[in-house]
């Protein structure tokens, strides 16, 4: 077994469609990125990514790479994906918070649960997403990111 833990950020703006955890969420902003800017995917593909002892998405996927400018982030956990399996892992559990003062996720959690279970070849009871404000302290609290955190395990599937 193998554990993995990741964490990102993203600035909340104008003029961008909002998509966390591969669903695309009515609000009046969205996250700013090189990408989609799915903060919860990029943690929960850092997670992956330091389970299996491969760095992170940004060693993956640069930024500085044309062809990864507006990417979507579910494309991309897909080939994280291929990685643990080519690896011979499977995922174990996965846990996950989003820290957002708005919008409310929790009626998209459902969604989101789909998803990525679909795209890591998981049943969904193996994954947990929830939610929090931070009480508008901070930024996530004023409104102007939202962040993520991930923690994985990963179990070795040809023992
Ligand atoms: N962006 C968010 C934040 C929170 N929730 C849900 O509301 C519950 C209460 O949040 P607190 O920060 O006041 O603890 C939380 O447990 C989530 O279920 C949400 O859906 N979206
Ligand atoms: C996802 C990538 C893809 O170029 O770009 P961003 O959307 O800017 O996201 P970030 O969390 O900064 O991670 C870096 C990149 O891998």
């Amino acid at each position: 077994m193998r554990i993995g833990i990741g964490y990102d950020v993203h600035q909340l703006v104008d003029n961008r469609t909002l998509i966390v955890g591969g669903v695309t969420i009515p609000y009046e902003k969205g996250l700013l990125g090189h990408s989609d800017a799915d903060v919860l995917l990029h943690a929960i593909m850092d997670a992956i990514l330091g389970a299996l002892g491969e760095g992170d998405i940004g060693k993956h996927f640069p930024d500085t790479e044309g062809q990864y400018k507006g990417a979507s982030s579910l494309s991309l956990l897909k080939a994280v994906y291929s990685m643990m399996a080519e690896a011979d892992y499977e995922i174990g559990n996965l846990d996950a918070v989003m820290i957002a003062q708005a919008p409310k996720m929790s009626p998209y959690i459902g969604l989101m649960k789909s998803k990525i279970a679909a795209v890591l070849h998981c049943d969904e009871s193996c994954i947990n997403l929830k939610a929090t404000t931070t009480e508008h302290l901070g930024f996530e609290g004023r409104g102007e990111g939202i962040a993520a955190q991930a923690v994985v395990l990963l179990q070795n599937c040809a023992l």
